[in-house]
């Protein structure tokens, strides 16, 4: 079985004498919801566009689900996509835009549209127009007619633009059921880093064109320290215990503070043997992984190496 869904092999894209994309390498594995950060202008729309064919490489290779250059198009049979703003016919109702996306990818069954309405939430608004939708609702429906032939693939380009609180919760949960119920592979761009790291297990950092990083979720939570720091009186005493304990990975932060980078242990577990063993704790709090962070810090040290080497 292939692992990789998407390699994408020194690509670069040109606008006449406008350099949007330069050497790209990038490599989506099965099963991820791969986060795709940059600027405004950074290249991640261009870059989803030569990924969905809406546009031709300059130069460089792209490989999706096992198939290139000539035989690419059948790939593209098995990808969804969301790329700038959804497409929908605004005169015909929510059910009549599924059916005619149905029609055109040869599916007779009307139980697929049912199931595509319900899995978006958008039962209730089947016999309204499009045009008629709330933009929350158009962004479902966009994904509802990216989904229904159940693409092994899907890109989907700011899909978040504009939602509101409640808007944003809901599709960040029809992703995750997509990945987790149905399997498929996700690409996804968004300005909004705390909902990209609640949904992403790996990210992939465009600055100026280029991709500069490419990181896990672990690898990130890593370099961001995430885990749970208990603040207590004797920390030599807490950090033996711990180690005797099996409570590993754990950093002595300064003189008072431990944190363990396993988020999957339970703080009472750990509370508990630490009082056992002579340790009182005073504080517990849980430090969460800032993708936001990161992708300052990494800007941040992008903009002075390139400033250094001008
Ligand atoms: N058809 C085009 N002709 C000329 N330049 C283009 C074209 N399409 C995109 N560009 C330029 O390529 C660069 C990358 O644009 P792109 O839309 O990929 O950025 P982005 O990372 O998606 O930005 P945003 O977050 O603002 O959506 C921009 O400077 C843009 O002006």
């Amino acid at each position: 079985m292939n692992d990789v869904i998407l390699d994408i092999r020194a690509v670069s894209k040109r606008f006449g004498n406008y350099q949007a994309l330069e050497n790209v390498n990038l490599t989506v594995k099965r099963g991820d919801v791969y986060g795709l950060i940059g600027e405004n202008g950074a290249g991640k729309t261009t870059l989803m566009k030569l990924i969905t064919g809406l546009s031709p490489l300059t130069q460089g290779q792209i490989t999706l689900l096992g198939e290139s250059a000539q035989h690419y198009h059948y790939a593209l049979r098995r990808t969804g996509a969301i790329i700038e703003t959804p497409v929908a016919f605004p005169n015909l109702t929510v059910r009549q835009n599924l059916k005619v996306c149905a029609i055109q990818h040869g599916l007779q069954d009307a139980q697929i549209i049912d199931e595509t309405l319900e899995f978006v939430h958008l039962v209730k608004k089947q016999r309204t127009r499009a045009k008629h939708l709330s933009l929350g609702q158009r962004q479902r429906l966009g994904l509802a007619l990216a989904i229904l032939p159940r693409p092994d693939f899907l890109v989907l380009d700011e899909p978040i633009n504009g939602l509101d609180p409640t808007g944003i919760i809901d599709f960040r949960q029809l992703i995750k059921r997509l990945s987790e119920e149905r399997d498929t592979t996700i690409l996804i761009s968004s300005h909004i880093l705390s909902e990209l790291y609640q949904v992403s297990n790996r990210f992939g950092i465009i600055h100026h064109g280029q991709l500069i990083k490419q990181v896990t979720k672990e690898e990130l939570d890593e370099a961001n320290q995430a885990g749970l720091i208990f603040t207590v009186d004797k920390v030599q005493l807490a950090s033996q215990t711990l180690d005797q304990s099996g409570y590993a990975p754990f950093d002595v932060l300064d003189d008072q503070r431990i944190l363990i980078k396993d988020n999957n242990v339970t703080a009472a577990n750990v509370n508990q043997v630490l009082v056992e063993n002579g340790v009182a704790v005073k504080a517990l709090t849980h430090q969460e992984g800032s993708l936001e962070q990161y992708y300052t810090d990494l800007l941040a040290k992008e903009d002075q190496r390139h400033a250094k080497s001008n």
